[in-house]
């Protein structure tokens, strides 16, 4: 007889949509997320015994999505997640760990004549703020909070030599090249106790993500970057040194590949080296750099 090694389930892909209104200010601002639920816990049985009675319908998941966006903010999404992951393993005896994700999209409010415009937004890129929180009945919430599709270009100021050569290497070194990356970035937080802990931790989440994203854009544009890999060191040690209560910050970085070209099969013209003006954006294959950076000293719970 097989036997069940892990098994979990829910709603993936719940869009939701808040507004929220200031009376006073005649101002709207709304927020806009996909969430994803999944469930564990004693429902083993509903795979091997079709024992549905162990089932919370994935279609109440997503109910329970809206409801609670409605009672409670949706803002930070550390807060909300954590809110939605503490009702599941409180509610269901049965279930033990709620893993929650909510991916907020980017809606930034218009300026029009130079003035915010109080219910107008536009979408300004594919970024999105990440938020994983897994809720273990009585073990307290562990975040991991994120930037995800931050579309990032310099035009210098990035070099790569030193690197292997060998039979295999055809790629020359260089001391000035383009350098482009679509961020996905993220922190660790410690272990939080339960919803109260959380909700003390309420300001921090917004610091932390406005921190971590000005970290990898003022590293990125400042530094003249000697490899992907120690660009993103910098900006791991950075976060952790300006986020105390994160534990790790990890990146995976794409290095997408801008090719030189050369024209000088058209009249002799020079579009190499110093002269490179015109180059031919690569869609793939593309080089993918990954780390994840701790304290050297771990740390206890909050
Ligand atoms: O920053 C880089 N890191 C690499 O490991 C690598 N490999 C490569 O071909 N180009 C680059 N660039």
């Amino acid at each position: 007889m097989a036997s069940i090694v892990s098994a979990r389930y829910g709603k993936d892909n719940v869009r939701v949509y808040k507004v929220e209104r200031d009376e006073k200010l005649g101002t709207q601002t709304v927020t806009e997320m996909t969430v994803c639920v999944l469930l564990e816990g004693a429902i083993q049985t509903s795979y091997t015994k079709a024992d549905n009675s162990v089932v919370v319908a994935t279609d109440s998941m997503k109910n329970t999505v809206y409801i609670k966006a409605k009672e409670n903010p949706v803002t930070p999404p550390e807060l909300f997640a954590s809110i939605l992951g503490t009702h599941f393993v409180e509610t269901y005896p049965h279930i033990t760990t709620a893993n929650i994700k909510v991916v907020t999209h980017r809606w930034t409010r218009m300026t029009i004549d130079g003035k915010p415009h109080p219910h107008s937004f536009y979408r300004d890129g594919n970024e999105t703020r990440n938020v994983e929180a897994v809720v273990r009945k009585g073990q307290g919430i562990d975040i991991r909070s994120g930037i995800v599709g931050l579309l990032v270009l310099k035009s210098t100021g990035s070099q790569f030599h030193g690197f292997v050569r060998d039979e295999y290497t055809t790629l020359p070194e260089v001391w000035d090249r383009i350098l482009s990356t679509d961020v996905d970035c993220g922190w660790q937080w410690k272990t939080f106790s339960g919803l109260t802990a959380v909700r003390s931790a309420i300001p921090k989440f917004d610091q932390a993500w406005n921190g971590a994203r000005s970290i990898t854009m003022k590293t990125f544009a400042e530094e003249n970057s000697p490899s992907v890999q120690n660009t993103m060191y910098k900006m791991c040690n950075s976060i952790l040194e300006a986020v105390p209560e994160v534990e790790t910050v990890d990146y995976a970085l794409p290095n997408k590949h801008y090719f030189e070209i050369d024209l000088s099969w058209h009249k002799g013209t020079k579009n190499t080296g110093k002269d490179a003006e015109v180059y031919a954006p690569q869609s793939g294959p593309n080089g993918l750099i990954e780390v994840k950076v701790a304290r050297s000293q771990k740390s206890s719970k909050l």
